[in-house]
């Protein structure tokens, strides 16, 4: 049976599946979150770029009032953004005030990167050559400091990360005085990221993955390998893409390789979607062994698909992006 649930290193309990917000236009999202809730999502992932958290604030308080859960019983995670990176109190009080909430369950590094806090738009400030107002001298293990000075706040329960890869956290565990509770990042069958999810678990960090249908569209609907599943199982492929994540060893004789344990994150704003991204069946070996069979052949042939890699031109370090600009105490090269 998959889990509902993962223990995070802070103790708390982190729901396997949630619920995302991003590109979830205003006018759709506050009635998306409420209804969310509604069918049972205990996860709700915000963040200050998305330019929405009011609305997800007003169906969280939808949801509460209309008795569907109480806010003890919702994990509400938000994200400093770029712009914020040496003001993420400030970053993390704006969140707040937007989503009627007076504390967040996890609150995350959005990408490890600053933006010009006094650019030409809060958000997506840019040069006028068009490209993004970039911070080149930031270091992101003093935004860390930052992150581990909140959780006397009160504000947030807990800190985590988004977007780091294994070369970034190790930069930041050197310097860290708390690990990460978990690491955000885009993560399904044709991006298995098998280097920084294997780290994260020798470390104690839970991942969160993002994107688990290909983002916009769902382009990973159409995988011939998630089909092949999905017909074995009677289920659809969005069940399958979902379910790759939390299955776990129901079965200690299957191999290690297909418990990833990891939480999932899907968005929708169609109810139907909502309600269907809810349904998670247990994968065998073979299912599993049909999914990673397609992750090592995208690996081997050097084609694995990102679909979320905004335009920074910093290098990450991820393997499959080896480009773009180093920063200080970010990827050595
Ligand atoms: N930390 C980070 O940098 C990032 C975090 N995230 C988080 O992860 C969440 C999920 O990732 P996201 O990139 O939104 O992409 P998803 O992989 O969740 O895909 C969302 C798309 O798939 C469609 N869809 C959803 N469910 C189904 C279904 N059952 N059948 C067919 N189509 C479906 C949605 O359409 P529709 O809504 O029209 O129904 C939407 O177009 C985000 O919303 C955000 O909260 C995402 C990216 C980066
Ligand atoms: O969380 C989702 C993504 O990271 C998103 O926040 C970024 O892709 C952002 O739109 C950007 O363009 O930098």
């Amino acid at each position: 049976m998959a889990p509902s649930s993962f223990k995070l290193n802070t103790g708390q309990e982190i729901p396997a599946v949630g619920f995302g917000t991003w590109q979830a236009a205003p006018g759709e999202v506050a009635k998306a979150v409420e209804l969310a809730i509604k069918h049972g999502y205990k996860l709700i992932d915000a963040a200050y770029c998305y330019a929405n958290e009011e609305e997800v604030g007003q169906g969280l308080k939808a949801a509460f009032d209309a008795g569907y859960a109480k806010r003890e019983d919702i994990f509400v995670m938000t994200k400093v953004w770029n712009t914020y990176s040496s003001r993420v109190e400030l970053g993390l009080d704006k969140s707040l005030k937007a989503l009627g909430l007076d504390y967040v369950d996890l609150y995350l590094v959005h990408w490890p990167v600053g933006m010009n806090p006094n650019g030409n738009d809060d958000r997506f400030p840019k040069l006028p050559d068009g490209s993004r107002d970039i911070l080149w001298d930031h270091d992101h293990v003093a935004t860390w400091k930052q992150m581990e000075g909140l959780l006397k706040t009160g504000k947030t329960k807990g800190i985590g990360v988004c977007n780091y890869s294994k070369p970034y956290l190790e930069q930041l565990l050197a310097k860290a005085d708390v690990v990460p509770a978990i690491n955000q990042i885009e993560n399904h069958p044709a991006l298995p990221q098998q280097e920084v999810v294997d780290f994260c678990k020798e470390k104690g960090i839970h991942i969160v993955a993002y994107s688990p249908l290909g983002s916009t569209g769902g382009p990973l609907l159409q995988s011939e390998a998630v089909n092949k599943v999905a017909q074995r199982k009677g289920v659809s492929a969005s069940t399958i893409l979902l379910s790759y994540h939390d299955s776990t060893h129901a079965d200690d004789n299957r191999p290690k390789t297909v418990a990833r344990g990891a939480t999932v994150l899907a968005k929708s704003v169609t109810e139907s979607r909502i309600k269907a991204n809810l349904e998670i069946v247990d994968l065998d070996a073979e299912d599993l062994k049909i999914l990673n069979d397609y992750s090592d052949s995208l690996v081997k042939e050097g084609k694995v698909l990102r679909y979320v890699y905004p335009p920074f031109g910093i290098n990450f370090g991820f393997p499959d992006k080896n480009e773009g600009r180093s920063l200080p105490n970010g990827f050595a090269g």
